[in-house]
């Protein structure tokens, strides 16, 4: 058995060890860097913590499927949600997860996903006729911007049951919001102090006062559902917000600012992830014109004008190409947990809390488990002795699994399949000069393309 000092670590630098790294927008491909030269389990250090890298794809399932008895998220992740009000099901623990979880899966099922359906229809419509608009225009837009009013229409609507039209307006105030809190939550979940108590940062003063303003508009959301159930007879909740304000009547501990939490965790979990997966996937298809060629194809064969209907068809070729985008250009690249006790890892003892970063990506690009690892080939998802997702974990895995991969993967079929119906891209750059940009979510940095007809 090893101690965790005994495993090779990467140089440091500094007297901060690896926060050098860490707080960099590309550390997920520099963990892979460090696990070609160093192996699979290596030690890097924040501050006075000494951290474990796991990057063996055997291991990390294990240590997923072991959740929520044996691991949790690592603990300033609570901390900083707490603070922030926004400790939701993302971020709690114990009790308080299970109860968050529940409410969660039960408004993201099937059923309820059946029902909604009509609505991510509707939505669709309208980002068809924002793609018209801007095919008109023939100027170059951010696609990742676009994706963005998509996914956070689908979301709101979901979870406080409003259509805030953000795909219709120019204007995005929610979005916008988030996207000053998002990267300044991600920096302070992995900062070894908390330096921002101290001292408020340009960027920390923008994250108070998007979450300021992404709050005021929920306190006013839930007193809509609340005056809703107070004047009708809902029993069965149509949103999420609705189901948390019926909890509320049996459950006299969930306040108002843990609805709060709650809704605005799925806006961070659903927003940024499934946009930034839409438009990885359109540059890859953009870079790969015979894929493309070929998942028009098939789109045709589903096209009457309207968006797809429920149950989806089945469109294997778009579903390789999901998987393959997802495989190359994972979202949520790596996740930080620590163990509730001393244990093992492989064979290294590791003590209760160390902070543990789970390489989730790590098989993505390993030949043992995709040959030719490095291209894009949709089709090996499609051959019989082809690719397997058992080494991929776009959405993590165990009880803590993304309870929203159902609803993330239908929307993202309904807007290929909205885009190339009508649409190609042209991208406006080359294309080595999209960059991965890790902050929270891993995004497209600086894709701009036009939207033509086809
Ligand atoms: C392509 C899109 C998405 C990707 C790649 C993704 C990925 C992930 C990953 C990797 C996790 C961590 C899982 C773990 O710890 O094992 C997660 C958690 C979560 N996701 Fe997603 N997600 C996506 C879309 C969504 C959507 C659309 C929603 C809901 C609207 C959602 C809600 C959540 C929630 C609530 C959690 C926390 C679960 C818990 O801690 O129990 N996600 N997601």
């Amino acid at each position: 058995m090893r101690k965790l000092s005994q495993l090779p670590s990467p140089p440091e630098k500094g007297l901060l060890g690896h926060v050098y790294y860490l707080k960099k927008g590309n550390i997920h491909r520099q963990m892979m860097e460090w696990q070609r030269r160093y192996g699979s389990l290596y030690r890097l250090r924040a501050g006075l913590k000494k951290a474990l890298v796991i990057a063996d794809v055997d291991l990390i399932r294990e240590i997923l499927k072991a959740r929520p008895h044996d691991f949790r998220r690592i603990s300033n992740i609570e901390a900083v949600f707490e603070e922030a009000g926004m400790n939701g099901v993302f971020s709690s623990e114990g009790e308080n997860w299970k109860f968050r979880r529940r409410i969660v899966e039960g408004a993201l099922q099937p059923g309820q996903l059946e029902r909604f359906h009509p609505h991510m229809q509707n939505i669709t419509r309208r980002f068809s006729e924002r793609l018209t608009t801007l095919a008109l225009a023939a100027q170059g837009v951010s696609i990742t911007d676009e994706f963005r009013r998509y996914t956070a229409d689908i979301t709101t609507m979901l979870a406080f049951g409003k259509d805030m039209n953000l795909t219709g307006s120019s204007e995005n105030p929610v979005s916008s919001a988030l996207q000053s809190v998002f990267p300044v939550l991600h920096r302070r979940c992995r900062s070894p102090f908390p330096l921002w108590r101290l001292y408020r940062s340009k960027e920390d003063k923008a994250f108070d006062e998007g979450l300021d303003r992404i709050k005021v508009t929920l306190a006013e959301l839930i007193e809509e559902q609340r005056r809703i159930i107070i004047s009708g007879d809902v029993t069965t909740p149509e949103n999420f917000l609705q189901a948390m304000v019926l909890q509320q009547k049996d459950h006299q501990m969930l306040t108002d600012r843990d609805i709060v939490a709650n809704a605005l965790t799925l806006l961070l979990a659903g927003e940024d992830t499934t946009a930034n997966t839409l438009a990885w996937t359109v540059y890859l298809l953009s870079r790969h014109p015979e894929a493309e060629q070929k998942l028009i194809q098939e789109i045709d064969q589903h096209n009457d004008g309207d968006p797809l209907p429920w149950p989806l068809p089945s469109l294997p070729w778009m579903n390789a190409v999901i998987k393959e985008s997802m495989r190359l250009k994972p979202v949520a690249p790596q996740i930080y947990l620590e163990p509730m006790n001393d244990t093992c890892i492989g064979d290294v003892a590791i003590s209760k809390g160390t902070p543990l970063f789970l390489a989730l990506h790590a098989g993505a690009l390993d030949e043992a488990y995709f040959s030719d690892a490095q291209s894009f080939d949709p089709s090996r998802w499609t051959n019989r002795e082809g690719a397997s997702m058992n080494a991929l974990f776009p959405f993590g895995g165990g009880a803590r699994m993304c309870p929203g991969r159902s609803l993330a993967l239908t929307e993202i079929k309904m807007a290929l399949h909205a885009l190339y119906s009508n649409f190609k891209l042209i991208p406006l750059q080359d294309p080595n000069s999209v960059r991965e940009r890790f902050a929270f979510t891993m995004a497209p940095l600086n894709f701009r393309a036009t939207i033509i007809r086809r």
